[in-house]
């Protein structure tokens, strides 16, 4: 532990974590390596797959003519974070106080929004793009390079696609390291972003929320400010960046921590990804990858509170489960 701190201290690390990070490789997808990343399960920043090159015109202005008069859910938070929380969940945890207020909104509406809440108030707009849309939008969407990101998808064996979600943030809003169980060819469209990533082998680091928790796949770890003493593996965290710009696709392997940080330089940022279901796994190898211990987990728990049916005994059965017996 000492020694990663260490290691990190001699590093001139170039982010204001003090997390030895390595970068995420920027290739061409045309390249053999890129093509075993992400067969491989590994990020990597694609330039030049023209996955959403007829999207590059998109800007607010732009997007509020032609985006259809349907609602668009929009986040406030009283900070920059953004930390995602499942509706569904917030009754199964008391004393859980949402972390954003959500609102439903015109495109329009947004945009004003946005122009009068200059700096305090941040909001972020996160709507899946459906049918509501335009006929200028229907066309920009119908010219993504889908015969790219298809084959992509029938290479790797995944599932169906399952959304684009449309995201259009504040310069230095922040979505806080999270892990998705789905695959993610993230598509940026306008403005910039920095992504951090984590291998799923860095879970014992980063300490989820319970899966029962409406803050379920989210990191308990501020990135920011971790907390040492509850959480003191967060010590040994390595991680990869990288900068996605107009045109970048960044693959997010499913269970790959990430968070998303929209750059201050650059105004507001537009970003649409394409998740995908996984694929049926083929035989099972000894010994488990790490994503298929994660899901592990995830089972554990949910069986868990199944049979024990009140969240609250879940922790005190996990102890008696576990110290003096496995630890
Ligand atoms: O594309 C991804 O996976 C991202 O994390 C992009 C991220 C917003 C995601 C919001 C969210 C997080 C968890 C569940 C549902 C929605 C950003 O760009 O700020
Ligand atoms: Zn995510």
């Amino acid at each position: 532990m000492a020694a990663a701190r260490e290691r990190n201290e001699s590093r001139q690390t170039s982010n204001s974590y003090n997390i030895p990070l390595t970068a995420i490789p920027r290739l061409s997808c045309t390249s053999p390596e890129a093509n075993q990343l992400i067969k491989n399960s590994k990020p990597v920043i694609l330039t030049d797959t023209n996955l959403v090159a007829s999207a590059l015109h998109w800007d607010l202005n732009y997007l509020a003519s032609n985006i259809g008069d349907g609602k668009f859910t929009v986040y406030k938070s009283s900070s920059h974070k953004f930390k995602y929380y499942s509706d569904k969940k917030c009754q199964t945890v008391r004393e859980f106080i949402p972390p954003m207020q959500q609102e439903e909104m015109s495109f329009q509406d947004f945009v004003n929004l946005l122009k009068q809440s200059k700096g305090e108030k941040k909001i972020y707009l996160q709507q899946a793009l459906n049918d509501s849309v335009g006929p200028n939008i229907v066309t920009d969407f119908i010219k993504f390079n889908w015969k790219w990101v298809t084959d992509q998808q029938k290479t790797n064996k995944w599932g169906p696609l399952t959304s684009n979600l449309l995201l259009v943030g504040m310069e230095g809003n922040i979505t806080p390291v999270h892990y998705d169980e789905q695959e993610n060819f993230f598509a940026q469209i306008y403005g910039e972003k920095r992504f951090l990533l984590f291998h799923p082998d860095q879970y014992e680091n980063l300490y989820p929320y319970p899966v029962y928790h409406p803050h379920d796949r989210q990191s308990q770890v501020e990135l920011d400010s971790p907390d040492f003493d509850r959480f003191p593996n967060a010590r040994n965290l390595q991680g990869y960046e990288g900068v996605v710009k107009p045109g970048d696709v960044l693959y997010i392997p499913m269970y790959w921590w990430h968070q998303v940080e929209s750059l201050q330089n650059g105004g507001e940022t537009i970003s649409v990804n394409f998740w995908y279901m996984a694929g049926t796994p083929e035989k099972v190898t000894h010994p488990l990858t790490a994503q298929q211990k994660v899901a592990m987990t995830r089972n554990i728990e949910k069986m868990i509170l199944q049979a024990l049916s009140d969240p609250e005994e879940v922790p005190p059965f996990m102890r008696m489960l576990v110290v003096g017996r496995y630890t």
